[in-house]
């Protein structure tokens, strides 16, 4: 089915400034995404409707996921080690997407960010835009980032912290050390060499929310893209909606309870000097029940330089990106460049010719 293949010219939709022209086509609608009166609407904003090669498939065939069982691979059990290690780096080759399971958070720490996730989504619009996320910034809330883009919006409202809701980014992010010690010994790398990487890091917490839709064929929650970060260990709720892209076509993943979703970022993809992919997914709405996911984005320190690991750029694998920071990528996807399935090449042609730009200024 052609509509259940990534685009593979990307029109970009540029980040634009806060514009009324840009909903005003639609003189009737109102001009922010107000999740409590567009859920019951079956008149879709076009603004809201993807072009037909990108509309979603709502019933994707399901993905026979990898599963890594933390807790055994922390017990340091040698089989259970490289097992671990094998699976994972099959995985990340392919398409950059595996889930664990044991991890160690609490059930109850989960369930707590997503009551208090529920009480947030549910003041009133003009209650939640005093959280309004500024144009150029990563944090605070953002009402299907209407403003920003002009079309193929997501049909879905977004909490973005870097230091609130502590005692879950604390624990996510230790579930994320321990992932790095694992993906440092798939590549045959030291088992420190990940984790002192991301040490410290400038992570970011993201709570998606995602009303239902009475035209969910027409529209996409998140659109197809890889994450610009590095690991995203991912919650969604018992509604289902996220899709991977895998052996040409989509497919759907299925909520397993307790289980955290794992993909490859694009700046993973860059240390790695693109032996792991980063993982194209996206997200589906419903008719009708509203569907949340809580996405934990590490990311390294914003100024660190990321520069692949020496021992994979080989004359078989020579270099395949500039380097580049943090910093710079994030403002490249909040201020040039509206983050889709070909913002790595996309960046690096921009840091290539930025440099090149830099030389000729005496
Ligand atoms: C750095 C980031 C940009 C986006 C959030 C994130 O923290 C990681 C994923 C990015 C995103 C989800 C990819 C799809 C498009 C996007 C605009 C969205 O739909 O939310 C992206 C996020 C963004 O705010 O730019
Ligand atoms: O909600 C989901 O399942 C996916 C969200 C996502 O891909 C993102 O926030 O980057
Ligand atoms: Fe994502």
């Amino acid at each position: 089915m052609v509509h259940c293949l990534p685009k593979v010219s990307v029109t970009q939709d540029k980040p634009t400034l806060p514009s009324t022209a840009a909903v005003a086509k639609d003189e009737h609608r109102p001009l922010a995404f107000d999740a409590s009166i567009l859920g019951s609407e079956s008149n879709i904003p076009s603004q809201f409707i993807w072009p037909d090669d990108e509309k979603p498939c709502l019933d994707a065939p399901e993905l026979v996921i990898p599963t890594i069982d933390l807790g055994a691979f922390l017990l340091g059990d040698s089989l259970a080690v490289s097992k671990a290690a094998e699976v994972v780096n099959e995985a990340c080759k392919k398409h950059g997407f595996f889930l664990v399971v044991n991890h160690g958070v609490d059930s109850g720490l989960i369930d707590k960010a997503h009551q208090y996730m529920d009480r947030f989504f549910s003041l009133q619009l003009s209650e939640k835009q005093k959280a309004k996320r500024k144009v150029g910034e990563s944090y605070g809330y953002a009402s299907s980032f209407v403003g920003r883009f002009s079309s193929k919006l997501p049909w879905k409202e977004t909490l973005s912290f870097r230091r609130l809701y502590q005692e879950y980014c604390e624990a996510r992010n230790k579930v994320s050390q321990e992932i790095m010690g694992l993906l440092g010994i798939s590549l045959g790398l030291d088992q420190a060499y990940f984790k002192d990487f991301f040490e410290q890091n400038d992570s970011i917490l993201r709570l998606n929310h995602y009303p239902p839709c009475q035209k969910p064929e027409l529209t996409l929650g998140t659109g197809p893209h890889t994450d610009p970060t590095s690991l995203t260990i991912l919650h969604q709720d018992q509604v289902g909606g996220l899709q991977v892209f895998a052996d040409e076509k989509w497919h759907s993943v299925a909520h397993i309870p307790g289980a955290f979703v794992v993909n490859i970022g694009d700046t993973f993809m860059a240390l790695t000097n693109g032996i792991y992919k980063s993982c194209l997914h996206r997200a589906v709405v419903n008719t009708e029940t509203v569907r949340k996911s809580l996405a934990f984005f590490l990311c390294p320190k914003l100024e660190r330089p990321v520069t692949p690991a020496a021992g994979l750029v080989t004359a078989e694998n020579p270099r395949k990106y500039p380097d580049f920071t943090w910093a710079a990528l994030l403002k490249f996807t909040q201020n040039h460049y509206r983050a889709d399935m070909k913002t790595l090449v996309a960046f690096s042609k921009w840091v290539q010719e930025q440099e090149s730009n830099n030389k000729l200024i005496p």
